[in-house]
């Protein structure tokens, strides 16, 4: 047996930052929230982040969800150096290769759970016919269809902290490009 296509394909990696630097100034202070921070996340990895208070973990979340620009260091978003892109590319990056879920959920009180999770797609002009759908194929994964037309108020808050996991999941592709439909369902 020879080892050419036995192996398997090596994972891609996701997420690469590359001793980012992260300075905070107020007037005169200064302050150096990272200092170097060096990490990879392959595809399909599973990563907590953990550290003692004021440690920077929120700090490293907003560079790495593009929500903060670093002071230095590199960072590739599935193979992209993001580090360089313009206010409009960044907003897109968000929109299509980024999905959140704030400890505060951030659910817009006015609109149903259903246009809660449509709203990644609307930003990405997805027709309406097929963010529903998509939209409440979530809500299905998460075991809130039947509550599709209720608002947050009238939720719990794992409720509220499941709608908002649909809804980071609700991007028009995932990182590498390719939408997962459901299984069929009985
Ligand atoms: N906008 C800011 N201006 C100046 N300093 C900041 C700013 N934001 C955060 N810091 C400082 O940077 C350090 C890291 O803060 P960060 O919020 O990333 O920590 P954290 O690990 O998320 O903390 P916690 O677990 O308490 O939420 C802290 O010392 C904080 O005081």
């Amino acid at each position: 047996m020879t080892a050419a296509g036995a192996s398997a394909a090596a994972p891609v990696p996701v997420v690469e930052l590359q001793d980012i630097r992260k300075v905070y100034t107020q007037g005169e202070l200064v302050f150096e929230a990272l200092r170097g921070v060096s990490l990879t996340v392959l595809q399909g990895e599973m990563v907590a982040l953990m550290g003692p208070s004021g440690s920077g973990k929120t700090t490293l979340m907003q560079v790495i969800g593009l929500l903060d620009r670093p002071s230095g260091g590199a960072y590739h978003l599935a193979g992209r150096d993001v580090t360089t892109l313009n206010e409009n590319d960044l907003a897109r990056a968000r929109n299509e290769d980024i999905g959140f879920v704030f400890q505060a959920f951030h659910l817009l009180a006015r609109q149903t759970l259903l246009e809660n999770v449509e709203v990644p797609l609307v930003y990405a002009g997805v027709p309406p016919r097929e963010r529903r759908a998509r939209a409440l194929d979530l809500l299905e994964r998460v075991g809130l269809a039947d509550k599709a037309n209720s608002r947050p108020s009238q939720i719990s808050g794992g409720q509220k902290q499941r709608v908002a996991v649909a809804r980071a999941c609700c991007w028009p592709t995932n990182p590498l490009g390719t939408w997962i439909p459901a299984p069929a369902r009985k």
